[in-house]
């Protein structure tokens, strides 16, 4: 688990500037709340004041009317009603700024997340990113429900409650003021010394969360190596120790906090009355010490929940920091505009490139594929295949040279455009737990005849009908129910839903079997002079028939040529590698 740090003045500011730039919409709303919690807290602490005065001119003077009694009364009822009321309707409109404030912010992460360079993703952690977009904003929502609801009502309960109690006597007001530095101290002993506990609770929570989806993502292993009791024991230490934990954070509670302030409730309250009673005789009023002791119950419990607030508002505030500094990654300009991939003639020119500039990965690399020629990329491992095939996806920027299509810089493609155009099939077929036809579809507008084209052309389409409910069959997650075979055909469907007129093939047939990978050949023969294919392949059998196969080494194009061709090398590398296959099948 990742342990909060102390905020610093920067993530303060970043997470102030985050709040506000999400709520940036509605600040109205918060205006207006701001204004109607402090009718509120005038309206309750007028209750108090229409007590005293009851008090001290009809109970004590014995002098009842029943007009002014009933007018008094009913003011402090309508007085309590209102205030009811607005508080609860602006309560409500502020709880409507959090939701839809951590909405937006939550949606623009995820945008924000999509849209970032491949570069990002190399050095992202997926469960701290997951974290930025589900438990970060989550908590940037408590940022907001304790800035807004609890700081800020309460606030203006407790300056009204002592704006009221100045006004009926200033020297029992300050007594009453010590109460502040008191609750603040008591609390913040409180939270020293139950950090501890609870940071312990929340380690073995994020362990027992660990440990449930290990063993559910592992269940084959777990099962197989009847490892069940283990497992269970081991949950139950964590789950006993999270308990114990708690435990230990509820003592602190039950005997630190709620008893050190009650006691102090009370000192306050034998002060008030012993001032009082000093002052009795200066002609202080009944009235007054009954508004005091009302008022006293009135502050203790909000200084308590402002003071309370401040622990959890540093892990907020340090979870919106976190958000923001993820909102201000550098992503790329969108590049808009009406060029598109018409042919699909690859040319690469002297092209530099590699992921830390200094080490370079692939040197002034050229060559020309040509429209809807069929190309395969081979060599040894770490030789920069999937590198270029990074390169020409425009997944990163090489630092010189030129890749062109159809004549026209990769750049100047549009997003959209390029992204439709070309089509990747990558070694991870990567299924979502959807139906088949959401699978190929993914999210695109395909109309139900180009996708069953695109699913015949991948000769995946007997097998889907095959399956109980065809194309509507879900998949689960994963694509758990199919073979890895099968899932490839679904992903290189997918890729064809597109109508690519460039096809990237990133090790397709890697962990398929022999009779899967003629069927993706034939596929792949099968596009040969409609689609560019450019296919990344360590079984060399499935780019035999390829047009041309390039030989990477080292960064280098070692070799280039058809088949035979490259057969025909002396002590090639292509060669060597083929007849090293061949022996090894
Ligand atoms: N994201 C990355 N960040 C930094 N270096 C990388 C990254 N991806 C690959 N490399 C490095 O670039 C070099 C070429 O890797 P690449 O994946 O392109 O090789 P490959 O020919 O596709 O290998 P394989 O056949 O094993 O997939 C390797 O030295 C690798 O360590």
């Amino acid at each position: 688990m990742q342990t909060e740090a102390t905020p610093q003045p920067r993530n303060t500011r970043q997470a102030i500037a985050l709040l506000l730039h999400a709520a940036r919409s509605e600040k109205h709303h918060v205006w207006k709340g701001g204004f109607w919690l402090i009718v509120a807290a005038l309206l309750e602490a007028a209750g108090p004041l229409l007590g005293k005065y009851f008090i001290d001119h009809t109970l004590i003077p014995r002098r009842f009317d029943p007009m002014e009694v009933g007018l008094l009364l009913g003011g402090i009822l309508l007085a309590g009603a209102i205030a009811c009321a607005i508080r609860y309707t602006q309560l409500a409109r502020l709880a409507g700024v959090a939701m839809r404030s951590v909405r937006r912010l939550r949606e623009e992460v995820y945008g924000h997340v999509l849209r970032l360079p491949m570069a990002f993703f190399d050095k992202a952690i997926t469960g701290q990113l997951v974290s930025r977009v589900t438990n970060d904003t989550e908590q940037v929502k408590n940022l907001y429900v304790q800035v807004l609801f609890v700081i800020l009502d309460n606030s203006i309960v407790v300056l009204g409650a002592f704006a009221a109690m100045a006004w009926l006597d200033w020297r029992l007001m300050l007594i009453v003021l010590t109460l502040v530095p008191t609750v603040v101290v008591i609390v913040w002993f409180y939270q020293r010394w139950s950090a501890p506990a609870v940071s312990r609770a929340r380690q073995k929570r994020s362990d027992i969360n660990a440990l449930m989806s290990e063993s559910i993502a592992g269940m084959p292993v777990l099962q197989a190596s009847n490892a069940q009791v283990r497992f269970r024991q081991r949950f139950d230490r964590i789950n006993q120790q999270h308990l114990g934990a708690r435990i230990a954070e509820m003592r602190v509670n039950a005997w630190l906090l709620r008893p050190m302030l009650d006691l102090i409730n009370v000192l306050l309250l034998v002060a008030v009355i012993y001032s009082f009673g000093l002052s009795a005789f200066s002609g202080l009023q009944i009235g007054v010490l009954y508004a005091f002791v009302s008022y006293l119950g009135r502050v203790v419990d909000p200084l308590i929940q402002i003071t309370l607030q401040f622990g959890q508002l540093q892990q907020a505030i340090v979870a919106a920091a976190r958000v923001d500094t993820l909102l201000q990654e550098h992503r790329p300009m969108a590049v808009t505009g009406p060029e598109r991939i018409s042919q699909g003639a690859v040319s690469i020119q002297r092209l530099r490139f590699g992921y830390n500039p200094d080490t370079v990965i692939l040197h002034d690399l050229s060559l020309q594929i040509p429209a809807g020629a069929f190309y395969g990329l081979v060599g040894h491992t770490g030789s920069g295949k999937s590198t270029l095939l990074s390169l020409l996806l425009r997944f990163y920027q090489a630092q010189s040279g030129d890749i062109s299509i159809d004549g026209i810089p990769l750049a100047q493609f549009s997003d959209a455009h390029f992204r439709a155009d070309v089509g990747l099939v990558p070694q991870d077929p990567f299924l979502l737990a959807a139906s088949v036809r959401e699978n190929i579809a993914m999210g695109r507008d395909i109309a139900e005849h180009d996708l069953q084209s695109a699913a015949r052309a991948a000769h995946c389409h007997d097998f889907i009908m095959q399956l109980e409910q065809g194309y509507d069959t879900l998949l689960g997650e994963g694509g758990a129910r199919l073979s890895v075979g099968q899932k490839q055909l679904i992903a290189i469907a997918r890729a064809l839903a597109g109508q690519p007129r460039i096809l990237f093939l990133d090790e397709a047939t890697a962990h398929i079997d022999s009779e899967t990978e003629q069927i993706v050949q034939l596929a792949l023969t099968e596009l040969r002079g409609r689609v560019t294919v450019i296919a990344i392949a360590h079984r060399l059998s499935t780019i035999r028939a390829a047009d041309c196969i390039v030989v990477l080494n080292h960064g280098h194009i070692q070799e280039q040529g058809n088949h035979e061709a490259l057969m025909a090398i002396p002590q090639g590398v292509y060669q060597r590698l083929y007849l090293l296959q061949q022996l090894e099948s």
